[in-house]
């Protein structure tokens, strides 16, 4: 079922710092911001030369990355996303097994313009997975 890591998201509390001290200090190369307001963040991808590394913030009132900041005021390791070949294939089969798909169950197209579903993080080892279609 599992693909390439797509990315690893980490979740900040000002992004404007996150992506400068990602592209001043350790180099990196990161794109510009996209604001997801279907997603409550907004998001910056550093281009890595195996992955990338999604650095997001909260953006609106209901951000669904506004309690985990609560919790990690200087941010921390948010979610993995892991590419699948067919992401409703994968969540029939994730569901079968007893794995709580996020929200209505529906993939919602993520900042790559491709559909995306989560799995709870209490399934998977205090990990929240992404998966994003190839
Ligand atoms: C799709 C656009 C973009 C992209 O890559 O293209 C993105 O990645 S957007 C990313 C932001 N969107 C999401 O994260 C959507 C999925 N997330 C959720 O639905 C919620 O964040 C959820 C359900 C994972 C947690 O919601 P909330 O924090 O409000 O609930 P709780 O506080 O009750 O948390 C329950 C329980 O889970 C622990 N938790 C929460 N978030 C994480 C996390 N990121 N990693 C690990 N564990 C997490 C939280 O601490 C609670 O644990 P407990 O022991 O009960 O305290
Ligand atoms: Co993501």
């Amino acid at each position: 079922m599992l693909g390439k890591v797509n990315h690893i998201a980490i979740a900040v509390p000002d992004l404007v710092q996150a992506t400068a001290a990602y592209r001043d200090t350790l180099g990196a190369r990161v794109s510009q911001s996209q604001a997801l307001p279907e997603h409550g963040v907004t998001v910056v991808f550093v281009e890595l030369p195996n992955t990338k590394v999604e650095l997001l913030e909260p953006l609106g009132a209901d951000s669904p990355i506004a309690a985990f900041l609560a919790k990690n005021p200087d941010g921390g390791m948010h979610h993995i996303c892991y590419e699948v070949e067919d992401i409703l294939d994968a969540r029939d089969q994730l569901k079968a097994a007893g794995a709580r798909v996020l929200g209505n169950g529906e993939p919602k197209i993520g900042a790559h313009g491709k559909p995306v579903l989560f799995l709870h993080p209490k399934d998977f080892f205090g990990t929240l997975i992404e998966l994003e279609q190839l």
